[in-house]
């Protein structure tokens, strides 16, 4: 695993300046200071607590790896925390299935986004509406009925913008093959399908939101990261020179707002005959109460934290998704083949061998290391007694379980249709049977995690994925710049694709194009 050079950490998180490198300055300044003046007493303990966190920041993903024994839990700790990795299929059965108040999403999700500081007070979402979660029934529920009612208009969408990547790129003009940096391409094309299927047509459209939209979930997560390295008098100036006081979400409530109210307005009005609008932000004002109306703000608010959960694990998937793609060529005619065959209608079994490629893809190359991340609100015990302390946080190390031998066979070959039935091949394309499904989640598959907190957008996910790689094997040859670019960098347990890695695209000739 490579270490971020400096040009990452400034684009760690999406900012092209020096913030990255500062931090990590500012950091160590802090840590040294810490260790010098209240720790001189047992300054070895302290220097060495400082020197493990300097390693967990670049090599949590390598040492986790190393040290990874099927179904033997393996814990590291920081100065801050204490992380207890759990890999038995029954500890991750269970897990999945431990109730909010003992094991908790969201208690995690406040100590490492810092909600109160850097979403502007927002609390993260329990709200139990008929039963389920709010985020499960918009996003699990209806967004994935909607998704053959969504689909033309995702489809525009993503030509719209990839199209426009390739017009817009100034990176080889007049060349045949067009240069792209694929994360940075990845992101808009994501961003704009996905910001048609939560805020619809008209916002979609409007380039300032789109921009805010984008930069929103960056400006959240940089300046969570950037909490970790000052104290906490300090957090709210920190995170209003980061966020340049929360810019992106002032431009996003303030264009949110008259949409929200419009849809909302007198009941007479909303309650109107369709056409109703189709998307996210109307279903999120539908699902909510209707005694008790919540305010616009908090109608926005668990908009964007929504929104925050979808765009970045989507376009990285689809960056990491683009270069096996590549590393792989012998893929791409039979994938083309199915797409010349098949129609998509909005199924997980769509397309089979496409999504055993994209589970192929996840399985080897996911961008985080840990999945099921929980923190322990009371001291718990696993059926087989293994003991979780207060405040310490379990997870389960998905990266290296999805390489284990013991769950795949010969893991570390890729293989894109590992999960179909290869005695099927022969087949129609489309009546190709799966073994598993890309959306399938299982305890030896934890991309999505597992259980009552399974991702309710990967169905969603999955759709457009298969919608841009079509778009984009249908229409171009693609290749990669530079075989020996690093693609990926290393960051506490994630694994970030590099801002500048380059993808060659080259428009097809027509006779070979299809829909
Ligand atoms: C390839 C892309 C994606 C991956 C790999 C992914 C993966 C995950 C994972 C691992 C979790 C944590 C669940 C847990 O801790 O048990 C999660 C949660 C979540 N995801 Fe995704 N996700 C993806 C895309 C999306 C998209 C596109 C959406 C929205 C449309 C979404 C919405 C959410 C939400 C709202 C949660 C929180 C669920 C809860 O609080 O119970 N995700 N996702």
């Amino acid at each position: 695993m490579t270490i971020p050079t400096q040009s990452d950490l400034q684009h760690l998180f999406g900012q092209p300046s020096t913030l990255g490198g500062l931090f990590v300055v500012l950091w160590l300044i802090w840590r040294m200071k810490v260790i010098l003046l209240k720790e001189s007493h047992r300054s070895f303990t302290g220097i060495w607590s400082w020197i493990t966190d300097v390693k967990y920041l670049f090599y949590y993903a390598d040492d986790l790896q190393a040290n990874y024994v099927s179904g033997i839990p393996y814990t590291i700790s920081t100065s801050s925390n204490t992380f207890v990795h759990i890999s038995s299929a029954a500890q991750v059965e269970e897990l999945g299935e431990v109730p909010e108040g003992k094991l908790s999403l969201v208690a995690l999700a406040e100590d490492m986004l810092r909600p109160k500081y850097t979403m502007d007070g927002f609390e993260v979402l329990e709200e139990s509406v008929t039963g389920t979660s709010l985020q499960h029934r918009v996003l699990r529920t209806l967004l994935t009925a909607n998704l053959l009612t969504l689909h033309a208009g995702l489809q525009r969408k993503i030509s719209e913008s990839f199209d426009g990547e390739i017009y817009s790129s100034s990176l080889t003009p007049n060349s045949d093959w067009t240069t792209l940096r694929t994360f940075p391409m990845a992101k808009n094309v994501v961003r704009t399908a996905t910001s048609f299927a939560f805020f619809g047509e008209q916002l979609s459209n409007d380039p300032v939101f789109l921009d805010a939209a984008l930069q929103y979930p960056e400006s959240v997560f940089m300046a969570a990261e950037a909490l970790r390295y000052v104290p906490d008098f300090l957090a709210p100036t920190v995170v209003s020179w980061i966020t340049q006081n929360h810019r992106a979400s002032k431009v996003l409530v303030e264009r949110l707002t008259p949409v929200i109210d419009a849809r909302t307005g007198p009941r007479e009005l909303h309650d109107l005959p369709p056409p109703k609008p189709n998307d996210c932000l109307q279903w999120i004002i539908d699902a909510a109460p209707r005694k008790n109306p919540w305010p616009t703000s908090k109608l926005i608010q668990i908009t964007l934290g929504l929104w925050w959960a979808s765009i970045h694990q989507l376009s990285m998937t689809l960056t990491n998704a683009l270069y096996d793609l590549c590393e792989h060529v012998d893929y791409i005619d039979v994938l083309r083949d199915e797409l010349g065959r098949c129609t998509m209608e909005g199924r997980p079994n769509d397309l089979p061998l496409m999504d055993s490629f994209l589970k192929e893809s996840a399985r080897l190359h996911p961008a985080d290391t840990v999945s099921m991340r929980r923190k322990a609100l009371s001291p718990y015990t696993f059926k087989d007694g293994l003991h979780i302390p207060t405040g310490s946080w379990v997870c389960a190390p998905s990266r290296a379980m999805m390489r284990d031998p013991a769950n795949y066979v010969n893991p570390a070959s890729f293989d894109g249709f590992r999960f179909v039935d290869k005695t099927t091949m022969d087949r129609h394309a489309c009546s190709i049977t799966s073994i598993s499904k890309y959306t399938d989640t299982e305890p030896k598959f934890l991309f999505w995690s597992h259980g009552r907190r399974a991702c309710p957008g990967r169905f969603y996910a999955s759709h457009v994925l298969k919608l841009i790689l079509r778009h984009i094997l249908l229409h171009y040859d693609i290749k990669l710049a530079d075989k020996s670019e690093p693609r990926t960098f290393a960051w506490r347990t994630a694994i970030v694709p590099r801002e500048n890695t380059r993808l060659l695209a080259r428009r097809r000739k027509a006779k070979h194009m299809q829909y």
